[in-house]
């Protein structure tokens, strides 16, 4: 009982202390505060953060107003000034620490950026062109730049094998923890578990191996055929190119995922689940330069609007998909290669139900809006130079005299197609940043430069890409420039590199090599009447892939003559 009424006592006496005591108190515990987390990751746990702080505040505001008996509104000011005091402590701790303290404090960047992630944020939205704005600033600081407080973007080819490999030694940073942190709850592309997510990639590589993609051809030449059908129907008339691409992209990887037509190409319209993807395209690409915000938002129930469209679609197929799919199927699309690996408990299975549905998602995520943008893109360049265009015809001829009738997969992998696709994906990377990954503990060496451990990396493809030291005359479109270089040992990684890159490349490929050639073999492809492509080429928005403004293109028909 006296124990009781002292505890009691010595609390009173706590919450009538004088407030600046008080307030001097709060604002040493934000600095102890910020430096017991700092080690701590926590983009994925503001949620715990705020609900913990707020249950501090309902405590302490209960304490002053009825224990301390300061009354309501006295009670509530004390707990304003005490989180003001605290919340000074937290982030003038952070600021004096990131600014003067932080091992990273001698790389060159804008204040901002060196303060806080919300320096990016603003940039990005500004144009959403923060590949534009990454290559600006190494433009003015280097090769080495700190564009976040914790985070590095290297413009140095050397650093490509270092960060990506092979061998890949980095993992991946927080800002993959974007839907979870949990491995059974991500996508592979999301594992940032190198161990899980090579287990989890040989199931992928099955889906995408030789035997698998020979089986995918024939749907993919369907698809091309009806996108052709499309183009002549068209009869020279303004196409918007950007739109068909996708019409198109998307309906091989319904197809080849998961045996699912989005008949974009005969309806001519966006299906509903697809667009509701688009719709969240901007948001995702901006937020995502602040991970714990995206974290955080993508918690709050209804907040994915109509994206939910097209979780809820592909929710649907997989459902549908399992029930399907019997155990000794052979597999006929990338989907029920995963599934495969689950019946057999085998150890590439997508390691829950959940996670099978993030893969889903990502099949038609991954596959599909980048390689639309490649076409898009590959299309613009070849309208853009005539020339390029010409000599791609008149190898075409020869390849295939007799015009689409002799037209084979097989011989349209040549040498100047790949050039010319390479061309257009060193100047417009659809992954246009810098992916980012962690420094090992003991740090990085990067030729003269020592980057700490547990710092967030990245190779800013857009930039290195386009950059004089590694590419002459780096803004110009020269396919010819692969015949001197080669894709595989030049600073080139559209696809990324290492362990975490694409599975998705001979598949792209293939869809690009088919379109292109049959497109340019049949017609001439020229801007349509009031279009210059300017816009096109300037307004594209960096949204983690690359989201394009429309292109009208024509396409006439060659003439039989042509090609002789
Ligand atoms: C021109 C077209 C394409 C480009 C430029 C491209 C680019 C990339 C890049 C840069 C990555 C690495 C992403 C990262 O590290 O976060 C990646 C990963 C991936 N891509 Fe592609 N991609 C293309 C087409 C495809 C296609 C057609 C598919 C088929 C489904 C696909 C499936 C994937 C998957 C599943 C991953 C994650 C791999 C992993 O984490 O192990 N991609 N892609």
């Amino acid at each position: 009982m006296e124990v009781e009424s002292g505890t009691i006592t010595l609390l009173r006496y706590a919450l009538n202390v004088e407030l600046g005591v008080t307030a001097a108190t709060a604002f040493v515990l934000g600095i102890i505060f910020h430096h017991s987390i700092r080690p701590i990751e926590i983009d994925n746990r503001v949620w715990t953060l705020l609900i913990l702080f707020s249950s501090f505040n309902a405590t302490a505001f209960f304490g002053y107003a009825f224990v301390g008996q300061h009354g309501i509104l006295a009670g509530a000011l004390r707990v304003f000034i005490v989180d003001g005091a605290f919340l000074i402590g937290v982030y003038g701790s952070i600021a004096i620490y990131r600014l003067f303290f932080h091992r990273l404090r001698k790389f060159p960047g804008p204040w901002g950026a060196k303060l806080s992630r919300f320096w990016a944020l603003k940039r990005s939205m500004k144009k959403v062109q923060f590949n534009y704005e990454v290559e600006a600033l190494h433009k003015q600081y280097g090769d080495f730049v700190r564009i976040g407080p914790r985070e590095i973007s290297i413009n140095r080819a050397s650093a490509i094998e270092l960060v990506y490999g092979p061998p890949s030694k980095l993992p991946k940073s927080p800002w993959y923890s974007q839907v979870s942190d949990d491995i059974n709850k991500t996508s592979i592309n999301s594992t940032r578990d190198m161990h899980i997510q090579r287990q989890r990639r040989r199931a992928w590589d099955r889906g995408f191996s030789i035997k698998a993609i020979s089986t995918y051809e024939p749907r993919v030449k369907a698809k091309t055929d009806l996108l052709l059908s499309r183009i002549a129907a068209s009869g020279g008339s303004p196409m918007n190119i950007t739109e068909w691409s996708m019409f198109y992209t998307f309906d091989v990887m319904g197809d080849i995922g998961l045996s699912k037509d989005f008949e974009m190409l005969t309806t001519g319209r966006e299906h509903k689940a697809i667009k509701g993807l688009h719709d969240q395209m901007i948001t995702i690409g901006t937020l995502g330069t602040l991970p714990w915000l995206l974290a955080f938002c993508s918690a709050i129930p209804g907040i994915a609007g109509t994206f939910q469209d097209f979780m809820g679609y592909c929710r649907d197929q997989l459902e549908e998909k399992k029930r399907s799919t019997g155990k000794d199927q052979e597999p006929r699309d990338v989907i029920s290669w995963l599934i495969k690996a689950k019946y057999e408990n085998d150890q590439s299975a997508p390691p829950s139900d959940f996670a099978l549905s993030e893969d889903t998602r990502l099949i038609i995520i991954a596959g599909s809006d980048t390689t639309a943008a490649a076409l898009a893109n590959t299309f613009f360049y070849l309208a853009k130079n005539p020339a390029v265009q010409q000599k791609l015809q008149k190898e075409l001829d020869t390849i295939f005299p007799g015009g689409e009738k002799d037209w084979t997969y097989e011989k349209a992998k040549f040498a100047y197609l790949d050039n010319i696709i390479n061309e257009s994906l060193r100047l417009k990377p659809l992954v246009p940043g810098g992916l980012p990954r962690i420094t090992p503990p003991q740090g990085l060496q990067v030729d003269e430069v020592y980057i700490p451990g547990d710092t967030v990396v990245g190779v800013p493809v857009h930039t290195l890409q386009r950059d004089a030291r590694y590419f002459e005359r780096p803004l110009e479109f020269m396919p010819e420039r692969w015949e001197q270089i080669s894709a595989e040992k030049a600073p080139f990684f559209p696809f990324s590199k290492g362990a975490f890159s694409c599975v998705g490349k001979q598949l792209a490929m293939m869809e690009l090599r088919m379109v292109l050639s049959r497109a340019a073999l049949s017609f001439n492809i020229a801007f349509a009447d009031g279009e210059d492509g300017v816009k096109f080429d300037t307004d594209v928005l960096d949204t983690f892939t690359l989201t394009l403004p429309p292109l009208k293109l024509k396409f006439t028909p060659r003439q039989a003559t042509a090609r002789t």
